[in-house]
């Protein structure tokens, strides 16, 4: 099972640990003697507060990436306990998964995405949360991992400045983790590094006189490592929010309305907030759609059955979240599928199931399309946003320049073939990383088989 992925899931991993702490304490009191055993339960409980609450911690990426760190550790201590004490035995099937060092990797690598599409140096994305020095190498180290050298340069730095003397990671790490990523980033000669490397003098104050030399080198010939580059490409700044004048001023003339579908009798009494998002491809946004009710049934059903998403290409980080295809036999399950059909006018026999999505540590999905050029492909989508998103998050088409913010309750639909049956390339989208807030949707991708007398097709080659 994967964490960095959803951060709802870090959240729930967090009240297991909370069970399984109260659980050993119960089960040691009982009979334990072991004195060294009852004073680390003892320093556990204690880092533990009863007003933590993980639900808000994993509003915050570099939150969600230390409460993943800590959980890892402490579950492997508390686990730890469970196997060395006779008594608590009986628990022994019942322990959460434990992430792993790939769950931190990976939450590290979603911290290093927000920060190359929003351009934030280190000290910006931590500003609330700060990280310790051995928690920044690590952000650092698979930064530089990635190939990312400028990052992981200035991870470094960041990490160099928060050492203390209870920290793992030691000046000597740094100097040459400093040192190779300014090489490779292109900012050192060969013949600098080559200098700086050999024959480290194990002796503190001399890799501090070397870490200094190094800096101040390249705060002289090279400062442009130390600046982080502000070119974006079109995704990069539609994610941003910078949204040129031409295309708000397109978005603030289209129109909104109440609609019925063309008088479908379940709309009659209640007809649907109908907004016109965007004209080519149309994009409309409907209001309103799903109850606040409705959704957290739809969390319920999910979060036990959530599971990595996946792209054509598989597991790819393109795509970092988790979801599920849920069934109609839940009666919220198909209420909302026939709304969907309602609002419409698509019939939902023809149709993949629901697919309810939470995002992880710096979540996001690049652009793509949700259609291919296949037989019965997804003719349209109605995504619904099944949560507010403090801050990222949106839904960009950077071939058209459209942001959509999620916004709980409301859903957008457009359609992406062309009548013709041909992908409309302008539908190409993509979900923005989340930089505040959890991020839940739900996709219900509409196919082209059965739609043929509802949404006619044409011989046209042009759509
Ligand atoms: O989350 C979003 O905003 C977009 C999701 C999406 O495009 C997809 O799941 O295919
Ligand atoms: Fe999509």
């Amino acid at each position: 099972h994967e964490f960095f992925s959803s951060t709802d899931q870090i959240a729930q991993l967090f009240e297991m640990k909370k069970d399984l702490l109260m659980s050993l304490s119960q089960c040691i009191d009982a009979k334990e003697e072991d004195v060294e055993m009852k004073s680390a339960l003892q320093n556990l409980l204690l880092s533990y507060s009863e007003s933590e609450d993980p639900e808000n911690a994993v509003r915050d990426p570099v939150a969600a990436y230390k409460l993943l760190r800590r959980l890892r550790s402490e579950l492997i201590v508390i686990i730890g306990h469970f196997h060395l004490s006779y008594q608590c035995e009986k628990y022994q099937n019942e322990f959460p998964e434990i992430p792993e060092l790939e769950d931190l990797d990976g939450a590290a690598s979603g911290l290093i995405r927000l920060q190359e599409i929003y351009k934030l140096y280190p000290h910006n994305i931590t500003n609330e949360t700060p990280l310790d020095a051995d928690e920044a190498y690590h952000v650092g180290w698979v930064a530089y991992e990635e190939s990312k050298f400028q990052h992981a340069f200035l991870w470094f730095l960041y990490s160099l400045n928060k050492l203390t003397k209870s920290s793992m990671t030691t000046e000597k790490e740094l100097l040459y983790y400093l040192n190779s990523s300014a090489y490779l980033f292109g900012s050192l000669p060969q013949i600098y590094f080559d200098q700086q490397l050999p024959n480290l003098d194990p002796n503190n104050d001399e890799v501090k006189a070397q870490l200094n030399r190094l800096l101040q080198f390249l705060r002289t010939s090279n400062p442009e490592i130390f600046t982080l580059s502000t070119e974006s490409s079109n995704y990069e700044t539609l994610c941003k929010g910078e949204v040129d004048e031409m295309t708000s001023q397109r978005q603030r003339e289209l129109s909104c309305r109440y609609s019925t579908a063309g008088g479908n009798p379940r709309l009659i009494y209640a007809p649907v907030k109908e907004e016109v998002e965007w004209d080519k491809p149309q994009i409309i946004r409907y209001h309103d759609i799903i109850s606040d009710r409705e959704i957290e049934i739809l969390k319920n059903i999910s979060r036990p059955l959530l599971f990595r998403s996946e792209t054509s290409e598989g597991v790819s980080k393109i795509r970092t979240s988790q979801c599920v295809f849920l069934e109609e036999d839940n009666p919220v399950v198909s209420r909302v599928s026939q709304r969907i059909a309602d609002i419409t006018g698509l019939s939902k026999e023809s149709a993949e199931d629901l697919q309810i999505q939470n995002y992880g540590i710096g979540g996001r999905y690049e652009p793509h399309y949700d259609a291919w050029d296949d037989e019965n492909e997804r003719i349209a989508t109605f995504l619904i946003y099944m949560s507010n998103v403090e801050k990222g998050g949106a839904t960009v088409f950077p071939k058209v320049g459209v942001v959509l913010k999620p916004k709980k309750g409301s859903a957008v639909f457009w359609y992406n073939l062309h009548k013709n049956g041909n992908v409309d390339l302008f539908t190409e989208h993509a979900g923005c990383p989340v930089f505040r807030g959890s991020k839940w949707v739900a996709n219900k991708w509409i196919l082209e088989f059965g739609q043929e007398f509802r949404r006619p097709c044409s011989l046209s080659y042009w759509g």
